[in-house]
């Protein structure tokens, strides 16, 4: 039996649809991520922590559920806003349908609204704070919900979502004839610090040949160091990088022993933050997998994947930072390097999971980085 569900946003637009998840309440700042495939990676990526995402791709469940294709250890979305979902899945590695795996997890999400209305309000007016309520229906609770959310910016997120206690990562990417990770064997040890990362990223690293030491969001630099790593990973992560204090502070440790150390998103907001730049809220951000990325080093343009509503202010760079990619969307900055400390990072998301690879040689970069400082 189909259910109601409402988004009401905190401008007081209210849209009424049905539930295609779980009942209940939920709120966070509403975006739209413009992908057309990755509705599974999207949902459990931990940067979309206190986020409601709308998929603005149509017809969204078509291939079901995997749960090899988890990003995380759980779902990260508040919630999801989609204009239809299929009645029935359809794909060999299927396993559940995605209203099901949504409910089962307790997502609160919404069906059969016009996605496109939503997407130019939230393009006119920037990302909204919103909240979603599906089962029973009480439409001024939703909206005083909404508003009292207070917002991501200065809200330190990746302390909420990082793992509870250090582990190891060792499978390399899915043999799907086979239905195993592969393994490669290990030249370096990176230690990759989890602001919220992606299991692609872990992914990537070891089967380029890293064993990868994954450590809790605080972990100090110092008990990084005792572990001797031949490089350190910033991961993404959700919210504002601008609070994480201890990340910057271990960071500043990192690059000033020269340390080979790559950033993803999060972690490259934090390294800018680590060299003395600051950051800055975008209106609505960049979420999709089509994103035109220019490598200023050459002028080669890469199409991206892209999840971030914050970014590195490039007037405020001190002298030795170097300015390697820029959007093609906007100009806004997508990429740093240090020209004094082996240290780089790229906005985007250079791990995809959804997206296309173009920027997955960043990755060499960083393992022949650590090739180079041993
Ligand atoms: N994917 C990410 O790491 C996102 C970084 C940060 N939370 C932002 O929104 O800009």
């Amino acid at each position: 039996m189909t259910q109601p569900a409402i988004l009401a946003l905190e401008d007081g637009t209210i849209f009424e649809g049905i539930s295609a998840g779980a009942p209940g309440l939920s709120v966070g700042e509403v975006v739209f991520n413009t992908a057309i495939t990755g509705y599974q990676e999207i949902l459990t990526d931990p940067s979309y922590a206190r986020q409601i995402v709308t998929l603005t791709y149509p017809h969204v469940g078509n291939t079901g559920m995997t749960e090899q294709d988890d990003e995380a250890r759980q779902v990260w979305a508040s919630g999801l806003i989609v204009r239809n979902v299929p009645r029935r899945p359809s794909n060999w590695r299927s396993q559940v349908s995605m209203p099901e795996w949504l409910a089962r997890r307790g997502i609160v999400a919404i069906a059969d609204i016009d996605t496109r209305k939503l997407t130019r309000l939230l393009r006119d007016t920037g990302a909204q704070n919103g909240a979603l309520m599906a089962g029973e229906i009480n439409i001024d609770a939703a909206l005083e919900a909404a508003r009292k959310f207070p917002g991501l910016k200065g809200m330190d997120l990746a302390k909420v979502v990082t793992t509870p206690t250090a582990y190891e990562w060792n499978d390399g990417q899915l043999d799907l004839d086979n239905n195993v990770f592969v393994h490669a064997d290990p030249k370096f040890h990176v230690v990759a610090y989890d602001f919220g990362v992606k299991h692609n990223i872990l992914r990537m690293l070891a089967e380029r040949g890293c064993r990868v030491s994954v450590v809790p969001a605080q972990t100090p630099a110092e008990q990084v160091l005792a572990m001797n790593p031949d490089g350190v990973f910033l991961s993404n992560g959700p919210g504002d990088p601008e609070p994480c204090d201890y990340a910057i502070d271990a960071i500043k440790e990192f690059i000033g022993r020269k340390i080979p150390t790559f950033g993803i998103c999060l972690g490259h907001q934090l390294l800018g933050l680590a060299s003395g730049a600051k950051t800055m809220k975008m209106k609505f951000g960049h979420h999709g997998a089509n994103h035109p990325v220019q490598d200023l080093s050459g002028g080669r343009v890469m199409i991206t994947s892209q999840n971030h509503g914050f970014a590195v202010d490039e007037s405020t760079l001190p002298a030795n930072v170097r300015v390697t990619h820029r959007s093609l969307f906007d100009n806004s900055n997508q990429g740093i390097e240090l020209t004094d400390a082996p240290a780089f990072s790229f906005q985007g998301h250079p791990e995809a999971s959804p997206g296309p690879h173009d920027v997955g040689p960043l990755f060499d970069r960083f393992v022949a980085s650590m090739q180079q400082a041993k």
